[in-house]
C-alpha cells in the first residue's frame, strides 16, 4: 500500500479555506465608466452629424463584439461578418419596405436570418483552421456580395433601397443613440458571461491547442459551431440598427472591405479585451470622420493611426494598456505563496494522516466502484502506418483496473503513436480497441476523455498564458457542478485537491509560461487527473522532473493505483519503471518484442539487446 501524498498541514489548510480562486477580472471597472460616459455624450455634443457618428460607433462596436468572439477567443479570422450584418440589415429593410412587417417583427427576423447565414457558414467551414477559414469567410462574403446584387426583385440590385423606417418610438437621432447604446450594454453585459463562462473557457482552450482542448473531453467542433452562431447572433442584432440608421442600403456593406474594416475595428482596440471593440470602433471610425474633409489625405492618415497602433500597441490599445496595467499590479501584489509557507507546502508524507479523500475519483458519476484486476482496456492487433513507416505493427495490450502499466523502447518504437492510438489523437489505425466495454475505433478524442481515458503529452501541451489554476479549471469542465448544485466553493473541493496532490498549490495563481519545465510537466498531469479518468496515459512525465520531486511523482502514482486507476506509463527511467509497474510492454520499431513483469523484461536478451543495453550501459 503507497504512503499518502497528503499531509497533516495540506489538510488543515484546506480546512482553513485557504483555496486559491480564479483570478476575478476588473474589466467592468473600465468599461462601466465608459458606458457611462457614452451615455452623456449626446448632452455634450449636440450636433446631429455627431451623435450619427457616435450611434455609428456604438453600432459597428457591437458588430465587433460578435466578431471578436471568434476572432480573440476563437482565433478564427472572418471578413464575413459584415456580410452577417448586411444579410441582417436588409432582411429588416425587404420586410418592411416590400411586404409591410412591423419594425419589431422584422428586426427580430433580422436577427434570426444573420444567425442562421452565420450558422451555414460555420457549418461549411468549422472543420477547417486557420488560412482555410478565413478564405473560407471571404468566399462567403463575395457570394453575399454577388447574391445581393442580382437578386434584384428583391432586393433592387446595385441600386440598394431608400426610405428605410427608423424604429417606432426612436426616431430621432438620439434616440437612436440610446437605443444603439442600449443593445451595446446588453452585448457587453453577454461578452462578458460568456467569457467567463465554460463556454468561454472551451473556446480559449480550443484557441490554444485543438489536440489539448479534444483531449480534456470539449467537443472542438460542436464549441466552434456554438460560439460562431453566438457571434453571428451578435451581428444580428447590429443589422437592424444598421438599416435604420444608414437609410440607404446597397449590396457593398457585405463586402470584403467591410469586413475587413471590421476586423481592424478589433484588432486596433484589443482583441478579446472587454473595451477593446468599442475603443477600436471610436478611434477608427472617430479618426476617418474627422479627416473626411480631405479625401485626398483621408485613407492616407487612417492607413498611419492604424500602422502606428500595430507598431506600439501590440495587442491593441486596450490589450496593450491591460498588460502593463497587470504587470504593476503583479509587481505591486503580495506573492500569494505568502499565506502558505513553501516549506509547508513541500510537506512530504504523513503517516498518520491518511489520504484526504478524493470522493470525486469514485465511480459512483460513472456507475460503479473500480473492481483491481477487472480489465479495463484491451486492444488487438494495433497496426498504424505513416507512408512506408509502420510506427505499431500488431501490438496487443491489456489493461486491468488499478495496474500501473509500463511501456518502453528505444526513441522512434512507437510509444507516442501508441498512446494517441488510445487517446484517439491519431486515426487511420487498424485493429481492436475498446474501453469499459466500449469499442474506441470510432469514437472521437473528446468521447473517449469523457468515456474516461486521460492523457499527458511528451511535450507539455498547456494553456500557456492562463494560471495554472485556470488550466485546472478547464480541464476540470466536464464535471464541474451545476450552477443548482453549486455551493460556496465553484469546484467543490477538487481542483483544490488537484493542486495539492501536485504540489502546485503555492503556483496556482501563476501563469504557465512562466513555470519551470517540471511544475509544467506537473500541471499536466494535473490537467490529466481533472479529467476525472479512469485509465491514465502519462507520456514520459518523470522526463526532466529534478530527482527530489520524484518521489512525490511516484506516491501520487501509487496512490492513484490504490483508488482503482489504470495508468499506462511510457518512461526511460528504469528505476522509476521497476518500482511502480506491475507490468512492462516493450516496443521495438513498432513491434511488441516483451512483456511481462519488470523483473522479466530486465533479464529478457531481446531487450537487452534492443534497449536496456544501452539504456543501462
Ligand atoms: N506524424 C507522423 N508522421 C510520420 N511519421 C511519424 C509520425 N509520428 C511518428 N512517426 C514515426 O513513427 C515512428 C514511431 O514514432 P513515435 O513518436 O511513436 O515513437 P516513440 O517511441 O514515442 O519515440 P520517442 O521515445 O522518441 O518519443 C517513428 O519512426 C516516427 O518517425
Amino acid at each position: 500500500m503507497s504512503k499518502s501524498v497528503m499531509s497533516k498541514p495540506v489538510m488543515a489548510r484546506a480546512a482553513a479555506g485557504l483555496r486559491p480562486r480564479e483570478p476575478r477580472s476588473r474589466e467592468w471597472l473600465v468599461i462601466v465608466p465608459i458606458v457611462a460616459i457614452c451615455a452623456l455624450l449626446p448632452l455634450v455634443v449636440r450636433g446631429r452629424y455627431e451623435v450619427g457618428v457616435m450611434t455609428l460607433i456604438l453600432i459597428y462596436a457591437i458588430a465587433a463584439y460578435g466578431l471578436d468572439l471568434v476572432l480573440g477567443h476563437l482565433g478564427l479570422v472572418s471578413v464575413a461578418h459584415a456580410a452577417l450584418l448586411t444579410v441582417g440589415a436588409y432582411t429588416l429593410v425587404i420586410l418592411t419596405t416590400k411586404y409591410g412587417v412591423g419594425y419589431w417583427p422584422a428586426a427580430v427576423a433580422a436577427i434570426l436570418v444573420s444567425t442562421l447565414a452565420g450558422l451555414l457558414l460555420a457549418g461549411l467551414t468549422m472543420r477547417s483552421r486557420g488560412h482555410y477559414f478565413s478564405v473560407s469567410s471571404l468566399a462567403f462574403a463575395a457570394v453575399t456580395v454577388v447574391v445581393i446584387t442580382q437578386w434584384t426583385s428583391l432586393t433592387n440590385g446595385a441600386s440598394g433601397i431608400y426610405a428605410i423606417p427608423a424604429p417606432p418610438g426612436f426616431e430621432s437621432t438620439t434616440a437612436q443613440f440610446y437605443l444603439s447604446l442600449i443593445v451595446l450594454t446588453v452585448v457587453l453585459a453577454a461578452m462578458f458571461l460568456i467569457t467567463r463562462s465554460t463556454l468561454g473557457r472551451n473556446l480559449r482552450a480550443i484557441h490554444a491547442d485543438e489536440v489539448l482542448a479534444a483531449s480534456l473531453g470539449i467537443n472542438v467542433v460542436a464549441t466552434k459551431l456554438k460560439a460562431f452562431t453566438v457571434s453571428a447572433a451578435i451581428v444580428g442584432l447590429a443589422g437592424p440598427l444598421f438599416a435604420s440608421w444608414i437609410s440607404y442600403i446597397t449590396p457593398s456593406s457585405a463586402s470584403i472591405t467591410e469586413g475587413f474594416n471590421l476586423l481592424i475595428y478589433v484588432i486596433i482596440g484589443g482583441s478579446a479585451t472587454l473595451a477593446g471593440p468599442l475603443v477600436g470602433a471610436a478611434l477608427v471610425v472617430g479618426v476617418t470622420e474627422a479627416f473626411r474633409f480631405t479625401e485626398l489625405f483621408q485613407t492616407l492618415i487612417f492607413s498611419g493611426v492604424v500602422f502606428l497602433v500595430l507598431l506600439f500597441f501590440r495587442g491593441g490599445v486596450v490589450g496593450s494598456i491591460g498588460r502593463a496595467w497587470a504587470r504593476v499590479a503583479a509587481r505591486r501584489r503580495r506573492p500569494e505563496t505568502a499565506a502558505i509557507p513553501e516549506a509547508e507546502t513541500e510537506t512530504e508524507t504523513d503517516a498518520d494522516a491518511g489520504p484526504l479523500a478524493l470522493p470525486h475519483l469514485s465511480r459512483d458519476d460513472r456507475g460503479e466502484p473500480g473492481r483491481p484486476g477487472q480489465v479495463l482496456f484491451e486492444a488487438r492487433s494495433l497496426t498504424k502506418k505513416y507512408g512506408g513507416v509502420t510506427a505499431v505493427s500488431d501490438v496487443s495490450l491489456t489493461a486491468r483496473e488499478g495496474e500501473i502499466i509500463g511501456v518502453i523502447g528505444p526513441n522512434g518504437a512507437g510509444k507516442s503513436t501508441l498512446f494517441g492510438l488510445i487517446s484517439g489523437v491519431v486515426g487511420g489505425w487498424t485493429g481492436s480497441a475498446s474501453f469499459a466495454g466500449q469499442d474506441l475505433q470510432k469514437l472521437p478524442v473528446h468521447e473517449r476523455a469523457r468515456l474516461g481515458i486521460g492523457r499527458t503529452f511528451q511535450t507539455n501541451r498547456l494553456l500557456a498564458d492562463e494560471t495554472v489554476l485556470q488550466n485546472l479549471i478547464t480541464a476540470g469542465y466536464l464535471h464541474r457542478p451545476t450552477r443548482k448544485s453549486r455551493t460556496t466553493d465553484p469546484d467543490d473541493g477538487f481542483l483544490d485537491t488537484i493542486l495539492d496532490l501536485t504540489g502546485l498549490r503555492a503556483k496556482a495563481g501563476e501563469v504557465v509560461s512562466g513555470l519551470s519545465i517540471e511544475e509544467q510537466k506537473l500541471v499536466g498531469v494535473g490537467m490529466a487527473l481533472a479529467v476525472r479518468p479512469r485509465m491514465l496515459l502519462l507520456d514520459e512525465p518523470f522526463a526532466g522532473l529534478r530527482e527530489s520531486e520524484t518521489p512525490r511523482l511516484m506516491r501520487l502514482l501509487e496512490w492513484l493505483r490504490d483508488q482503482g486507476m489504470v495508468i499506462l506509463l511510457v518512461e526511460h527511467k528504469m528505476r522509476v519503471l521497476m518500482s511502480l509497474c506491475s507490468h512492462v510492454y516493450v516496443l521495438d520499431s513498432g513491434q511488441l518484442i516483451a512483456e511481462g513483469s519488470p523483473n522479466q523484461i530486465v533479464n529478457d536478451p531481446r531487450v537487452i539487446s534492443a534497449y536496456l543495453g544501452t539504456k543501462n550501459a
